[in-house]
């Protein structure tokens, strides 16, 4: 981090903390315990609870929890078709790997734009990973937009005109191959594709999808579409980490071998029975108390703007894995401090409703230093030669200090090292095992989503979809 004390004449400096696993050499990489340029098992995600005000023993709960780890495990547990994200870290397709690397590839190299054609878990956990890998301002990538997640004719025909006048790939990701925000989307995009490359149009569009079900893949194999499958066994929300989500993250330049290797660390560091050993146990052990405590909704809190998808795809992930049977913690997100001036004030005095649950994050991807100023008619020197991060977590901490003892909010703290895509594929079999524990608790499954049908079929009916 830059300190620099020299008041008045500091100017406005960015220190490059780190971007991706590879970036990462020399005395950083000492710093981060590195070991043959992967991070050491001992920076995983870690979890205090010391501000959570749980007023139940957590050891009662350990026989319950290591009955359903093994439910989870011998996949005997409600939903247990849908549990092959336990291991895709060791079972994921080697080959189909190396392809989506060269699609990735082809498409950075031929494009300016990639649209990405999805909704819902086929298009929150890749924006996820790409906004908080790249930041929202990356420089020299390639251009993601995403489509296929509104019926906005508006943004729809926005979008199409951005498009006119520049090189595009396309990919459509749809695991039913029948949802129509993205079948809707995907006929325009086609159209626009077809008209602005003619017969290479295919070479440029790839398919993300089930292996036979639904209308895109014999579409996409009629048309000639490079494919990539979405395996049976792992639900959309579960499934950023197939080429649902590896093709974008690919093409946006990011290292979805550390990605996976994330992944697999997370397997071993959030893989113990015992509760006493599994953090992302606790953490679901934790909501359950909350819950009991009469806490319907939980706030999720971010301090990085780049961090605003991961809570929306975070959200899907828990609203849809434990929103049934009439049970569940409503998942609510903020991005503070931003939000501190809107939501702040209903979170400190407004009814007692919620908890926050806090996603800090250690090292910035870039660190700047705050300038100092002769005049000082802003009266702002007490801060020049700050680290602005530094600044950052020390609003962090006035913000858990106020919520938490003169309001009374639970605050869960839940630290990430950092914002590497090593750290998301570790963080998202954190946050997987941890629904499906929570959900598995409520004796719901966490793995189907009966109540998303139900608007689908009245949309349908006033569509006149036969
Ligand atoms: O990949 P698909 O089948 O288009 O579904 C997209 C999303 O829609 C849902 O099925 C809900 O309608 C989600 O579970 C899923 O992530």
């Amino acid at each position: 981090m830059v300190h620099d004390s020299r008041l008045g004449s500091c100017r406005f400096r960015i220190c490059r903390v780190f971007h991706s696993v590879h970036e990462i050499d020399g005395e950083e990489n000492m710093a981060y315990n590195f070991k043959d340029g992967r991070r050491e098992k001992t920076d995983m995600l870690t979890l205090d609870l010391s501000h959570a005000f749980l007023k139940e023993d957590f050891h009662d709960y350990r026989e319950e929890v290591a009955k359903l780890d093994e439910a989870l495990r011998n996949k005997t547990c409600k939903g247990s078709d849908f549990t092959g994200w336990m291991t895709w870290a060791n079972d994921y397709d080697k080959e189909e790997f190396a392809r989506i690397k060269k699609a990735a590839e082809k498409i950075r190299n031929e494009s300016d734009v990639l649209v990405v054609c999805g909704i819902g878990g086929s298009y929150l956990g890749a924006r996820a990973a790409i906004e908080m890998i790249n930041g929202l301002y990356p420089a020299k990538q390639i251009e993601v937009i995403y489509m296929g997640n509104t019926f906005s004719s508006t943004y729809i025909a926005q979008v199409m005109e951005y498009l006119k006048d520049r090189e595009v790939s396309v990919n459509v990701i749809s695991k039913s191959g029948t949802t129509t925000e993205t079948a809707l989307a995907f006929r325009i995009l086609k159209q626009f594709m077809e008209d602005k490359y003619g017969d290479q149009a295919a070479g440029r569009i790839y398919a993300t999808t089930d292996k036979a079900r639904g209308a895109l893949k014999p579409m996409a194999d009629e048309e000639g579409y490079e494919t990539f499958v979405i395996p049976d066994d792992i639900g959309g929300r579960f499934s950023v980490i197939t080429p649902v989500g590896l093709l974008p993250i690919a093409a946006a330049g990011i290292d979805i071998d550390a990605l996976m290797q994330g992944l697999h660390d997370g397997m071993g560091e959030y893989g113990d029975a015992d509760l006493d050993k599994n953090p992302a146990y606790r953490y679901a052990v934790a909501r359950r108390i909350l819950q009991h405590q009469g806490y319907d909704v939980e706030l999720f809190v971010n301090y990085e703007p780049q961090m605003a998808m991961v809570s929306e795809w975070w959200k899907q992930l828990f609203g849809e894995s434990e929103g049934k049977d009439g049970l569940g913690i409503l998942p609510d997100s903020v991005n503070y401090s931003t939000d501190l001036h809107s939501l702040g004030q209903f979170v400190q005095d407004g009814k007692k409703v919620l908890f926050e649950t806090n996603l800090y994050v250690e090292q910035p991807m870039i660190d700047i230093t705050f300038p100092g100023d002769d005049k000082n008619a802003d009266k702002m020197n007490y801060l020049a030669g700050k680290s602005v991060d530094w600044a950052n977590k020390m609003a962090a901490k006035g913000t858990l200090m106020a919520h938490e003892e003169t309001g009374g909010v639970p605050n869960i703290i839940i630290t990430m090292p950092s914002m590497t895509s090593y750290d998301f594929g570790n963080m998202c079999m954190f946050f997987f095992k941890a629904i499906a524990m929570t959900t598995l608790l409520n004796g719901s499954n966490p793995f189907n989503q009966p109540g998303v049908e139900v608007y689908k079929k009245n949309m349908f009916r006033l569509l006149g979809k036969e």
